[in-house]
């Protein structure tokens, strides 16, 4: 049975960006894999000093809605690189909190779906035929954590 996720305060809510897990990227604290996502919409562009006040959002919504801000240009290279960017940020979170990382291991091989009535990039939008990359991001972070996890395992009885 998949797994539907959306909003944090629901089943399965630690799957969301707007999840309260911060996360250390190159040496620099993020308040929500949310708020690291919407800055890096504006590096290396004209915009660059909103940066920073997306980094102090008191909130992920807030975060986001300086991210949408549609009066901001965007780097022009996004459309290439957000899909990377959003994998980095929510690959470090699973590593980072052992607590969540065991709730993503234990939905085994199940299909994990952003519930998103509206987004249809990252999830699956409101009829269903949304393109879920969040979820594919997910189930693959899953798979590394899964492999990590033998290797250890290897190395340890290799050992013994
Ligand atoms: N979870 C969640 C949302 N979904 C998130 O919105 C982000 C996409 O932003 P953008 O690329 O700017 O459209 C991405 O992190 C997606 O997972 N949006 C919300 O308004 N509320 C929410 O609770």
């Amino acid at each position: 049975m998949a797994i539907y996720f959306y909003k944090v305060c629901e089943p399965y809510g630690c799957f969301s960006n707007f999840s309260p897990h911060s996360i250390d990227i190159q040496g620099t604290y993020w308040s929500t894999v949310e708020h690291y996502y919407q800055a890096q919409k504006f590096v290396g562009s004209a915009n660059e000093a909103i940066i920073p006040i997306i980094h102090a959002a008191a909130t992920p919504e807030q975060a986001a809605a300086l991210g949408r801000d549609r009066t901001l240009q965007v780097r022009s290279d996004w459309e290439q690189v957000k899909t990377q960017v959003m994998h980095v940020a929510v690959r470090q979170k699973f590593l980072t909190y052992p607590d969540i990382q065991s709730i993503l291991i234990a939905t085994g091989d199940e299909l994990l779906v952003e519930n998103s009535p509206t987004d249809y990039y990252w999830g699956c939008g409101c009829d269903r035929t949304g393109q879920n990359y969040l979820g594919k991001i997910l189930m693959s972070v899953r798979q590394e954590i899964r492999e990590i996890a033998q290797i250890g395992d290897r190395a340890l009885h290799d050992y013994q």
